[in-house]
């Protein structure tokens, strides 16, 4: 069942439109909102919860259009980037307080708290009020009472970018793992593409107030359907060439490459575009269709290494798994892997996988 809809959502600021927005999440999915600062992530989340208006298009919940819907009509919890905890309340009186609301019994509200206490690692800090806590601690019991609120949805806003790594790591993993347990939808917002990409089970990849792509997090990753999404998926990002595609179609002609690189098909004989190639699609081999790169630095971070070199004139991304070129090598020689590569059109939009 289809828990929150948007058709042709629009809204309109001054020098910033959302949309339109179509959009479909269904019943107890995880679902990932990633992309740049402003390009409109937190305005989605304010439509869907009702505390911004659409100027034009429809927000429907489980199948009601709710454009005469109050907030708190809507039976959806947010967490904020800037969390709203009542600051004369505790952390205990925080969490429970829309449970107590709308006068849920003693029982329930007891079992719910211990629950999310104990997951979000909070128990300790129930009697302090938020000024008594820190930045991370007040993030989590903003989290509590969205959790132990018995919402249809939840939408969250950046919600652990105040914790710190390590504890940013197991807290996705318990959210996922609550989420899952009680059949909840949540909607995640971060711009921590890593982040995202770990938790969801679909992502949006919203670009300038439009939702660019949609859908698991795999198939946006290996089939970015623009260089602008390319772009911002993936640590390193993806390098990108610039050039032709050969007369028969089987090599790009990279601008600023002495050697053209073979294609695993047939492409647009003769016609512009870009090749983009992720820095784990380049690897260090001596081979017939290598190219020489001069190695500018080379970061060794344990599991892999980041190698930032000069291929052609360009800089470019390599990241390797072995130890071929190590600290203090200068110059090397790499390929790049045939059935991974990116091709974009002179638009930059994806070419269609396939062909001879
Ligand atoms: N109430 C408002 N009035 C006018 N402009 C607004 C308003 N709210 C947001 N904007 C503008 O809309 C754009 C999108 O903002 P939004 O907060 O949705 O983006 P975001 O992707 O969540 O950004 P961030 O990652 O920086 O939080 C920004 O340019 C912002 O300045």
């Amino acid at each position: 069942m289809t828990a929150i809809e948007l058709r042709k959502a629009t809204k309109k600021y001054p020098g910033f439109t959302l949309g339109p927005i179509d959009l479909s999440i269904e019943q107890g999915e995880f679902f990932g909102i990633f992309g740049p600062p402003s390009s409109g992530k937190t305005s989605i989340l304010k439509l869907i919860l009702g505390l911004l208006s659409q100027d034009e298009g429809q927000v429907i919940l489980s199948g009601v259009d709710c454009k005469n819907l109050e907030v708190s009509q809507r039976g959806i919890s947010m967490v904020f980037q800037n969390l709203a905890l009542f600051p004369h309340m505790t952390g205990r009186e925080n969490i429970i307080f829309p449970l107590a609301e709308r006068g849920a019994p003693e029982e329930e509200i007891t079992n719910r708290l211990d629950s999310v206490s104990e997951v979000l690692h909070v128990s300790h800090i129930l009697h302090k009020n938020p000024s008594q806590m820190s930045g991370g601690e007040r993030q989590r019991i903003a989290l509590g009472r969205a959790l132990a609120d018995d919402s249809r949805a939840i939408l969250l806003d950046e919600p652990i970018s105040a914790l710190d790594a390590r504890l940013r790591e197991n807290m996705r993993v318990e959210l996922k793992r609550l989420q899952r347990t009680n059949n909840q939808t949540f909607v995640y917002v971060s711009h921590d593409e890593e982040e995202v990409m770990a938790i969801s089970d679909r992502v949006a990849v919203m670009i300038d107030g439009q939702i660019a792509q949609a859908g698991e997090p795999d198939v946006v990753y290996n089939y970015p359907n623009s260089i602008r999404v390319a772009e911002v998926i993936g640590t390193p990002p993806m390098n990108f060439f610039t050039g032709t595609f050969s007369a028969d179609g089987r090599y790009f002609e990279c601008d600023k490459l002495t050697k053209p690189i073979p294609l695993a098909r047939k492409v647009r004989p003769g016609e512009p575009g870009t090749l983009g190639v992720r820095p784990e699609d380049i690897h260090e081999d001596a081979g017939d269709d290598s190219h020489e790169i001069s190695i500018s630095s080379v970061e060794p971070l344990g599991s892999h290494t980041i190698i930032n070199a000069e291929l052609g004139e360009q800089l470019t991304k390599i990241r390797a798994e072995g130890r071929i070129i190590k600290p203090g090598d200068h110059a090397g020689r790499v390929t790049f892997d045939q059935r991974r590569l990116h091709l974009f059109d002179k638009d930059g939009i994806r070419l269609p996988e396939g062909g001879e």
